[in-house]
């Protein structure tokens, strides 16, 4: 007699696996190699910035109180007395009606206020000394980019969690960060279990397929933020697949296999993990695809039994194994963020168990219109290569109609949800 699974809802499935959830750890990486890395530490501004006054324009640096007088009918006249680019400071003291010639990013003078731009000033030189002149007064401050006006030091500019992205690495830059504190990759190990699996070069041959769930998760595991350790394909030998994973456990943070999960002469994972002495969290959840997930927890580590169909394992992936993933990466909101889209389309299947659609989700007259990507079954490939989302269709339906709001989950997003349930 077959076995008789019981299925728990998705929510109560993702508690599960997240109350295993590891503490992940940190290391320093070099700036340059920190591009789309996880923040261990807050980054916190270590000077203020700019560090000093500046002049934001090519132009004349004035004492204000000078200017005062000046009008179209009353041109005031400076004597320029220094001439500095930026990476300069001008040393000179700035008497009455004195000005320095100034050009962007250079520090202010001492004792100036206030930035005449290059072409409001009317120049001309007396016995090769040169002057300027102005038909307009100044404010003390005028055109002055102020120290601190960007960042004051000591502030948190950047929470710890947050995925590093180019304006993030000129912060890093600004404030001396060679070394960036981030998270360390939790090492994801992977296994494409089936003995029809064909290596991605193989001639097809009669009732072989070539193994796709390797590619498609090693891409999955490295856009989490994780890093793969692939371990390769086995067949559906139990003793071999045994040995495989007990070795395998040791070397990785967590596990994953594909395929053999299921009720199936050959499904040899259910044995597996009972030879292990692995407590299996979950072996059936309420959703499609990916009905058969099975998540086991043995000795600090999960081992996550996805399955073999295409789009059973995508799903099974970015439910469950990406929340504890981000989880490790410090993430405060790990699980895939969910939003409310319109229907583009009627979904006429009836829908037993919560169903988790393929879909792709647009911006249409500036609201989130999602359909699905491709043909909603749990062995097709090809409807993945559109989705970037998930359409969460709940289940207890006949099906839905276009135009419904229904909740979707966005795949490609950094932000994340704290509890999508
Ligand atoms: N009697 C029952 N049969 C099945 C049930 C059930 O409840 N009772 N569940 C079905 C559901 S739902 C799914 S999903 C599958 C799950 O099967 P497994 O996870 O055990 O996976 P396999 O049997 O190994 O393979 C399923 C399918 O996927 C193909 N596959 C496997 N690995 C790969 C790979 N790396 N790349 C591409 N395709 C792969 C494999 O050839 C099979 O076609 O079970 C149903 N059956
Ligand atoms: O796990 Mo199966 O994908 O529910 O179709
Ligand atoms: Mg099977």
């Amino acid at each position: 007699m077959v076995e008789k699974r019981t299925p728990i809802q998705v929510g109560e499935a993702v508690k599960k696996v997240m109350s295993h959830s590891i503490c992940g750890k940190q290391e320093l990486v070099s700036i340059n190699e920190s591009y789309g890395r996880f923040l261990s530490e807050d980054l916190v501004a270590t000077s203020d910035v700019p560090h000093f006054n500046r002049s934001p324009y090519d132009g004349f640096a004035i004492r204000s109180v000078d200017s005062a007088e000046a009008s179209l009918s009353n041109p005031v006249e400076f004597e320029v007395v220094d001439h500095i680019g930026a990476g300069y400071v001008s040393n000179k003291e700035i008497g009455e009606f004195q000005a320095v010639r100034i050009m962007t990013g250079a520090q202010m003078p001492m004792n100036c206020d206030a930035v005449v731009m290059l072409e409001l000033a009317k120049t001309s030189e007396k016995n090769g000394q040169p002057y300027m002149s102005i038909k307009r007064s100044y404010k003390p401050g005028d055109n002055v980019s102020f120290a601190g006006e960007d960042a004051k030091k000591g502030e948190v500019l950047v929470k710890r969690g947050t995925k590093i992205n180019p304006g993030i690495q000129a912060m890093l830059a600004t404030f001396g960060y060679k070394e960036v504190p981030v998270a360390k990759k939790p090492i994801i190990g992977l296994f494409a279990t089936g003995t029809e699996l064909l290596e991605v070069e193989d001639e097809l041959q009669p009732g072989k397929i070539r193994n796709s769930n390797t590619h498609m998760i090693i891409a999955q595991i490295e856009r989490s933020g994780a890093e793969v350790k692939y371990f390769g394909k086995l067949p559906d030998d139990f003793e071999l697949c045994y040995e495989s994973i007990e070795s395998a456990i040791e070397e990785v943070d967590l596990l994953i296999t594909t395929g053999g999960v299921s009720v199936g002469d050959f499904d040899y994972l259910p044995q597996i993990y009972k030879k292990l002495g692995a407590d299996v969290l979950f072996n059936k959840v309420a959703m499609r695809p990916g009905s058969v997930t099975t998540v086991a927890h043995l000795d600090g580590k999960i081992l996550f039994g996805l399955s073999g169909n295409p789009s059973a394992c995508y799903v099974g992936f970015e439910l469950f194994a990406r929340p504890i993933i981000r989880t490790m990466l410090n993430c405060p909101k790990p699980h895939l963020r969910r939003e409310k889209a319109v229907l583009e389309v009627d979904f006429p299947k009836a829908n037993p168990f919560t169903r988790f659609v393929r879909s792709k989700l647009t911006i249409t007259d500036g609201k989130l219109v999602a359909a699905p990507s491709g043909v909603d079954k749990s062995n097709i490939v090809m409807s993945l290569a559109g989705a970037n989302s998930f359409i969460i269709l709940p289940g207890g339906t006949r099906g839905y109609e276009a135009h419904t709001i229904v909740d979707v989950l966005l795949l490609e997003d950094h932000e994340g949800s704290e509890w999508p349930w």
